[in-house]
């Protein structure tokens, strides 16, 4: 429940309201204990407010070590007291997700595919209302396949589509599809747009970003244990998909971009291409060349942190 702002009324009220975290589910504030099973914390163990309510930024992407690096890397941009070295996983009674907080910012791993973002997510956005933060950004920082683009560049995403390039979200909630809306902040979009092109050598496009269901024949790999089409086929459906605004391909960005909106919380999406999937299946680059291909969505979203707490030089 929204908490009842004395000396705020109307549009005030209104606005404050806006900035919080709204779980649209009316049996959470019937329940005296609400246990995030996946995280290893609960609101009865853990004083959630204290540790969480000064929250505005969470960066969440696929692996572990990655989310660990960048909390790592943020904790020195931001010239936190301390070693960063030293950053606690907070779901360290847990091998299911990873999670880091450092300052204002929370960076947290969530797996592969939608069902593993679903569940994290799920369990995030209770963790942000539980803990009463509000005016917080999220941000997904990925890698992907580029359509059309060199490796290396990144793709803000502006929508999130299917695989028939549709920008939104098919749930099945009790034997039905539930169908959501995968639309993304154009104001923060436009914001890490104008981020990037204060950096050097930065490529980076904005365009619409495809979410598959897998790895290989869902985003029309040759090179998978199964294939059952032609080279040809593959080349027309990524045509269309070129054709259709889309820039690049992953696996989560459309519950993500779905549940963010539905619970009133700005999102971003940003991934690295690391190939140009008009030129191949196979990721062929080597392991340093990816590494600072990954590393790039975390300088972009680290210089809009900076940018937005005036710590930018
Ligand atoms: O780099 P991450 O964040 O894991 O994202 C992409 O990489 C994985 C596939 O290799 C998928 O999860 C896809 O969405
Ligand atoms: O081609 C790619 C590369 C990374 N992640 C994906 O989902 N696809």
């Amino acid at each position: 429940m929204a908490p009842i702002l004395l000396n705020c009324t109307g549009s005030d009220h209104q606005e404050y309201i806006k900035q919080q975290v709204q779980v649209k589910n009316p049996y959470l504030d019937t329940m005296e204990e609400d246990i995030l099973y996946h995280f290893s914390l609960s609101t009865k163990t853990h004083n959630l407010p204290e540790m969480f309510g000064d929250i505005k930024f969470v960066c969440v992407g696929g692996s572990a070590n990655r989310m660990k690096s960048f909390a790592q890397f943020i904790h020195q941009e931001l010239k936190l007291p301390g070693n960063p070295e030293e950053v606690r996983d907070i779901c360290e009674g847990t091998d299911r997700y990873c999670m880091y907080k450092v300052g204002p910012v929370l960076s947290i791993s969530h797996g592969m595919g939608v069902p593993s973002i679903s569940i994290m997510l799920h369990e995030l956005i209770k963790l942000l209302h539980h803990a009463q933060c509000r005016d917080v950004v999220l941000f997904r920082l990925g890698t992907s396949g580029g359509v059309g683009l060199a490796p290396g560049t990144v793709v803000i995403t502006d929508k999130a589509v299917d695989y028939s390039f549709r920008p939104q979200f098919e749930q099945v909630v009790l034997g039905k599809v539930i169908t959501r809306s995968t639309e993304l902040d154009e104001g923060v979009a436009g914001e890490l747009l104008q981020c990037s092109s204060e950096l050097q050598n930065f490529p980076t496009v904005i365009g619409k970003t495809m979410c598959t269901h897998d790895f290989y024949e869902g985003q029309g790999r040759l090179d998978g244990a199964l294939c059952s089409f032609s080279h040809e086929e593959k080349l027309e459906y990524l045509r269309k998909a070129y054709e259709a605004g889309v820039r690049n391909i992953e696996m989560e960005s459309t519950v993500f971009a779905a549940m963010c909106r539905v619970c009133g919380l700005k999102a971003a999406v940003i991934c690295v291409a690391l190939l140009n999937r008009f030129e191949g299946d196979q990721i062929t680059s080597p392991h340093d060349v990816l590494v600072e291909y990954q590393q790039r969505p975390q300088v972009l979203v680290s210089h809009f942190i900076k940018k937005r707490l005036g710590l930018a030089a």
